[in-house]
């Protein structure tokens, strides 16, 4: 439902739900987008450590996670982003975003990179290669999310310069995984899959990337958590 405020312009009295998308650098637009399509949620672009206050989730977008870990070093996010974790407050990483969250990376670049961590796993950086290896595919809707009750039983994965996840302890649940071909397994030791979108209690995280597909149902899963 929308109505006229005081000021005359137009605003959704339904929203209820903020969700922020950090927005140092990457596919922010895109996720606000995505976000801004559903009924009841309104997103915000986040910059500063005072705008986390108000959200009830965050979503880290993909882009570059080595320059997307200094730029909020340098605006000095890291020590805000990290407690919003570690108090479970939802926030959803999807492919440099993910590199982000976990406890683990491997395939840095010299000198590493500051991670947010709190997903138990170990990621890869670039496991699917440089950006000429970018691919799209269609996985099977993970049946632990009530967001893919309804619609194709596939979804639309897009694997950008993505990461992979290659292991993951116990706290972490694996909503998808992808089967590698033949090719893909000679040159990775022989590793037959990889996990490819996680849950660990407040996190949610992705290799891909949804907010350049139609489908909005990953950004409804992620609402639901923060709901
Ligand atoms: N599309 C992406 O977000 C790519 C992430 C990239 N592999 C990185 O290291 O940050």
């Amino acid at each position: 439902m929308t109505s006229k405020s005081e000021n005359g312009s137009i605003c959704d009295t339904e929203a209820s739900i903020t969700i922020g998308v950090l927005a140092l650098q990457g596919a922010f637009r895109e996720h606000i987008a995505h976000l801004n399509r559903l009924p009841g949620v309104q997103s915000v672009e986040v910059r500063t450590k005072e705008q986390l206050a108000d959200l009830d989730g965050l979503v880290i977008p993909g882009g570059e996670s080595t320059t997307m870990a200094n730029i909020a070093q340098r605006w000095g996010l890291i020590p805000e982003l990290k407690s919003f974790a570690e108090l479970g407050r939802p926030i959803w990483g999807t492919c440099a975003g993910l590199i982000f969250l976990a406890d683990r990376a491997s395939g840095q670049k010299e000198g590493g990179q500051a991670l947010l961590g709190g997903l138990d796993c170990k990621v890869h950086r670039n496991f699917f290669g440089a950006q000429i290896n970018s691919f799209e595919t269609e996985l099977p809707v993970p049946k632990a999310l009530k967001a893919f009750e309804s619609g194709p039983q596939g979804f639309r994965a897009m694997f950008i310069r993505a990461p992979a996840v290659l292991e993951a302890g116990p706290s972490v649940e694996v909503l998808s995984e992808y089967r590698l071909t033949a090719g893909e397994q000679s040159v990775s030791d022989g590793l037959k899959k990889v996990a490819v979108a996680v849950r660990s209690k407040n996190l949610l995280a992705t290799a891909f990337h949804p907010e350049l597909t139609e489908d909005c149902r990953w950004h409804k899963a992620f609402v639901d958590m923060a709901s």
